[in-house]
Parts: C-alpha cells; sequence; structure tokens
C-alpha cells in the first residue's frame, strides 16, 4: 500500500536525519510519532530544503503544519508536508472501514449536534465520511445538516442514495420511522430499523460512518449496539452528575458488547464569560475527567456552552467547518485523536497511551 521505492532511491544518508525528526514527533493524535511507512515521497530541493508526501493510515491532515514546523525546527531547514489520507483495507461492513458510535448516557446533552461536528472534522481531516441518524426518539441530523423536507430517493427501488450536505454523506431513521411511534418500540426493531438502513443504503466507499444512537442505556441501545459492526463507541456527556452517572452507565454498556469506548466528550462543559473571558464552569467541574481516569478512557474534548454552536445548527450549518470560530479546532483535535486511536486499536498488539495535550 506504501510506496517506498521513491524514499530510497538515491540519497538516502540525506533523508535518515528527516525520517528520524518525523518519527520523534508527538502529539495526542500522533503518539507514537510519524512512521516510516507512512512516508510516500521526499523531494530535495536544490535549497537543500524539503518537501515530504505522506500516506496517513487515519483522519490526521489537520496537523500537517505543526509536523512540518517541528521537523524544520529540529533540522533547521524548510520542510513542508503534503498528505492524503488513506486507510487500510480491512472494512468494517460493505465498504465502510470504520463504524464510530456516538452515544449519550441521557438525552439533551447535544449528542447530535457532536456527532455532526465530528463526522465533518472527520472529513476536513482528509476522510470520507457518512452520518447515520439511528436517533429514533428525536431524529434530527436532517435538520442539523439543512436537509430538513428531504425525500430519500432510490434509483434501482432496491437501495437508497444517501443524502449529501456539507460533503457528508448521510442517511435518517426518522425517514423509516414515524417519531411518535418510538415510543413503543422494542430492541428488535429498533436494530432491524438500523440494519436496514446500513444494509439497503448505498454508501459507496466510506473511512468513517458516525452513528447517532439513541440517547440512554436500554434494551434498545444495547441491541442496537450489538448489532452494528461498530469500531468504537464515543460517549457525549455535560459536567452534572446525573448526566456523569448516565455516561458511566453507558461505559458498561460498550463494554458489555465488546465495543471499545474511544473517548468521553464534556459538552457545554463551560460558558465563556462575555465581559472578562474567563471560563465559567456553570454545570460543575472535571467531572468527565474523573470519570475518565476510572475508566482508563481519554477525555476527547471539552466542548464550550456557546451560543454560536446552537444557532449555526439551528441554521443547518456546521460549526466546525467555519475556521474563523474557535471551536472548530477543537472538534477537528478530538476527530484526529479519535481517528488515530481506532488505527493504533486495530494495529498495535498493546495499546498505545493516548495523552491529550494542548495541541
Ligand atoms: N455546546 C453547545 N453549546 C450551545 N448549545 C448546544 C451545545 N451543544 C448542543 N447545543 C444545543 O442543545 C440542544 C440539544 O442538542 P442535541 O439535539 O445535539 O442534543 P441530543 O443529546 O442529541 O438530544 P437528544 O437526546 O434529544 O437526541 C440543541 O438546541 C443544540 O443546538
Amino acid at each position: 500500500m506504501f510506496g517506498l521505492s521513491k524514499l530510497f532511491s538515491g540519497k538516502s544518508a540525506e533523508k535518515e536525519p528527516l525520517l528520524d525528526a518525523l518519527a520523534a514527533y508527538r502529539s495526542s493524535a500522533f503518539a507514537i510519532g510519524i512512521e516510516a511507512q507512512w512516508v510516500k515521497e521526499i523531494t530535495i530541493n536544490t535549497d537543500k530544503s524539503f518537501k515530504v508526501k505522506l500516506e496517513l493510515p487515519f483522519a490526521g491532515k489537520g496537523e500537517l503544519a505543526q509536523i512540518g514546523e517541528f521537523v524544520s525546527n529540529k533540522l533547521s531547514v524548510s520542510v513542508s508536508i503534503d498528505a492524503e489520507v488513506s486507510l487500510p483495507n480491512q472494512c468494517c461492513f460493505k465498504q465502510i472501514k470504520q463504524i464510530v458510535l456516538v452515544a449519550s448516557g441521557k438525552g439533551g446533552v447535544g449528542k447530535s449536534t457532536t456527532a455532526v461536528n465530528l463526522a465533518s472534522a472527520l472529513e476536513q481531516e482528509g476522510a470520507k465520511v457518512g452520518i447515520l441518524d439511528a436517533d429514533i426518539y428525536g431524529p434530527s441530523i436532517p435538520l442539523l445538516l439543512g436537509l430538513q423536507g428531504a425525500e430519500p430517493k432510490t434509483l434501482d427501488n432496491k437501495t437508497l442514495l444517501p443524502f449529501e450536505a456539507h460533503n457528508l454523506k448521510a442517511q435518517s431513521i426518522g425517514f423509516l420511522v414515524p417519531s411518535d411511534d418510538a415510543t413503543v418500540w422494542r430492541g428488535p426493531m429498533a436494530s432491524g430499523a438500523l440494519n436496514q438502513l446500513m444494509n439497503e443504503t448505498d454508501w459507496g466507499e466510506l473511512d468513517y460512518l458516525i452513528v447517532d444512537m439513541p440517547p440512554g442505556t436500554g434494551d434498545i441501545q444495547l441491541t442496537m449496539s450489538q448489532k452494528v459492526p461498530a469500531s468504537g463507541a464515543v460517549i457525549i456527556t455535560t459536567p452534572q452528575d446525573l448526566a456523569l452517572a448516565d455516561a458511566q452507565k453507558g461505559i458498561a454498556m460498550f463494554n458489555k458488547v465488546n465495543i471499545p469506548v474511544l473517548g468521553l466528550i464534556e459538552n457545554m462543559s463551560y460558558f465563556l464569560c462575555g465581559h472578562c473571558g474567563e471560563p465559567n464552569h456553570v454545570f460543575g467541574k472535571d467531572g468527565a475527567v474523573k470519570l475518565a481516569h476510572r475508566h482508563g478512557v481519554p477525555v476527547l474534548a471539552n466542548i464550550p456552552l456557546a451560543i454560536e454552536i446552537r444557532e449555526s445548527s439551528e441554521q443547518g450549518q456546521v460549526i466546525s467547518r467555519d475556521n474563523a470560530a474557535s471551536i472548530s479546532a477543537t472538534y477537528k483535535n478530538a476527530a484526529r485523536v479519535l481517528a488515530s486511536s481506532l488505527h493504533y486499536q486495530q494495529t498495535q498488539n498493546s495499546s498505545v497511551e493516548i495523552l491529550i495535550t494542548e495541541d
């Protein structure tokens, strides 16, 4: 998969310090540096500067500038880095390489908003991404992507075409399920509808499919989790004790069905005071970190309570796509760490410890 011929043709002695410097890079997402096998091409320019082409096995393009800067400083020479994302060809389901469940112990914590922003952040990090709205109680992904009123389409009367918005493919259980009926659903019915959407949607090739699960940890969520060939799950919580207690139940549920919990995201973590700029921990502080430590999982992000997040959601806009919004970098950082922990979990026998840093 990774072509090394150009890398090792000629002048490899000049390239060795570069490979060493790339290997020495560390961040939350690149926990063990840039591996030599990811280096596809190295060009040495006449002024001795380097141009490096990487093939990343997970969505992580957003960090290339930092990697370039680190290596440039280490070698005291200009190094520019470009990359493609190419996940190894092991498919989780049909042509979908990784399926990630986004869950919450309780409703209203911002699970769907976070799921959409994470999906978009993965896409911006260089991956092909789809989002499947499996929240039978309140399917909101069409609204969040500005797709309200859209009708499912088919070309052959057998498969559904996914919707496309903001460079994401999307499908929603809301098109199959009148939401008023959801309260009387049982686990097998919900997981049957989810399977139908997975199987009968023409997703094409996807690196990541994000599944927005129904909130809670009951029979429905358990059965749905068992039926999806998921690579991992992310749990969204708020800092309140009640939400954290329910998030703990979510961790227990995924442990029961052997789906690795890739991390927690604390949403509405704090509110930035408009006057003094100080973070105000309206709903409490450090609860998610303590819970995460107890269960040996990372906190992937602390997302503030921010008016822009609510406003952009209501307008069908995805705030992580707005580079001017400071929160955009937070979602992208979380997406990179999520993608890399999936990668390391599947390729390393002993797990790589993910340390969340301020990068
Ligand atoms: N960080 C945030 N800052 C401000 N508003 C937010 C934030 N996250 C979510 N919201 C808002 O909170 C409300 C609930 O969000 P969302 O629908 O994503 O929650 P949910 O957990 O998916 O809900 P449900 O349990 O009903 O599925 C929405 O109005 C959303 O715009």
